[in-house]
């Protein structure tokens, strides 16, 4: 069983991928163009160790690249076996971090000396990748998986099991970029402090009232719920969807936001047969004629 949540008739497991996976899970829904993506540690209420962190990443590339998807799911499967614990995520697993990281345990793929952060690679790709990231949360998210949660485009919750908790100043740690800043974004410099500073537990319900969730289900329609959502998302044209996620994330992104929204819009003109024109006639070697390419006002 993948998890409690998980409805084996909607999913597919996604067979082009080079490469297994320990610590996720990774699905195609059979029907529509949505994928899931969930961390698979339930027993240690999905915290992350690098190598969770690595097929994280690679997960998302794959998404990434796959041009008839638009919606990816991020949840975590449960319940946990030892005491029916849910959770999306816990975070860094604080059992192996080390003086400068999270490290390697053993023969993993891309085991390293170096202690690793690179969560924050995982965060960057899911603020940049050209598709709706949506966080389905049907149990804790703490720490570092709050922080995941809150740089998804949309979060969807467990209305009985998702709790929202910041522990990283518990564990002498900050994460001084989305997590906290960007959150602040979303529900305000007091309730951000306070959800740092204080360490309260949120349930799906306020943290709905906060705006830092889109949405509160019961726990049983948490997956339908969010199949749903992808399918909405999905009916919608990429580009329009592509250009407004990247329109959101401008403002906040400084002159990286615009080179990658700058990007887009590169794209599209490429796409017109003035820049054709402007292509054609380098490789022809002649001169560019751009006549009947008005200075659209
Ligand atoms: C999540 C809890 C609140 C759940 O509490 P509860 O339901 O009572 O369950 P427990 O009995 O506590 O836990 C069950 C079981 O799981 C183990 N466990 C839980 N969380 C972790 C964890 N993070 N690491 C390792 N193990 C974990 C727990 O020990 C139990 O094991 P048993 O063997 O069964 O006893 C509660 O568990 C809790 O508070 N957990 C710790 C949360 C935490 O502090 N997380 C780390 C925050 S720091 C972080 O995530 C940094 C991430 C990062 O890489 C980063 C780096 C640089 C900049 C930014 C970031 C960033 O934040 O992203």
């Amino acid at each position: 069983m993948v998890s409690e949540l998980f409805d084996e008739e909607r999913w597919e497991p996604i067979e082009d991928v080079d490469r297994d996976f320990r610590d996720i899970t990774y699905h195609r829904a059979v029907d529509s163009g949505t994928v899931r993506i969930a961390f698979d540690r339930p027993e240690v209420r999905n915290a992350f160790r690098p190598g969770t962190v690595d097929e994280l990443y690679d997960a998302l590339d794959h998404a990434k690249r796959q041009t008839d998807v638009g919606c990816i799911l991020l949840t975590g499967n449960g319940p946990s076996p030892k005491d029916g614990g849910w959770a999306f995520c816990s975070g860094g697993d604080q059992r192996i971090r080390g003086e400068d990281g999270y490290q390697y345990e053993g023969e993993e793929e891309r085991a390293s000396d170096q202690g690793r952060l690179h969560i924050l690679e995982v965060q960057r790709l899911i603020r940049h990748i050209p598709k709706v990231v949506v966080c389905v949360v049907p149990g804790w998210a703490v720490g570092g998986g709050h922080s995941l949660h809150v740089v998804c485009d949309l979060t969807l919750a467990s209305e009985e099991h998702a709790k929202f908790l910041q522990t990283d100043p518990d564990v002498a740690s900050y994460d001084a970029g989305f997590g906290s800043a960007y959150l602040a974004k979303q529900i305000g410099q007091k309730k951000a402090r306070e959800v740092f500073f204080l360490g309260k537990t949120y349930s799906a319900e306020e943290a709905a009232e906060m705006g830092m969730v889109n949405e509160a289900v019961p726990h049983e329609e948490l997956e339908e719920t969010a199949l749903e959502w992808g399918d909405r998302i999905n009916s919608k044209s990429p580009t329009a969807m592509r250009m407004l996620k990247y329109a959101f994330n401008m403002t906040d992104d400084g002159m990286v936001g615009q080179q990658v929204f700058a990007g887009e819009a590169t794209r599209l003109g490429y796409m017109t047969d003035e820049a054709a024109e402007g292509r054609d006639a380098f490789v022809e070697g002649r001169d560019p004629d751009f006549d009947d390419y008005p200075w659209h006002y």
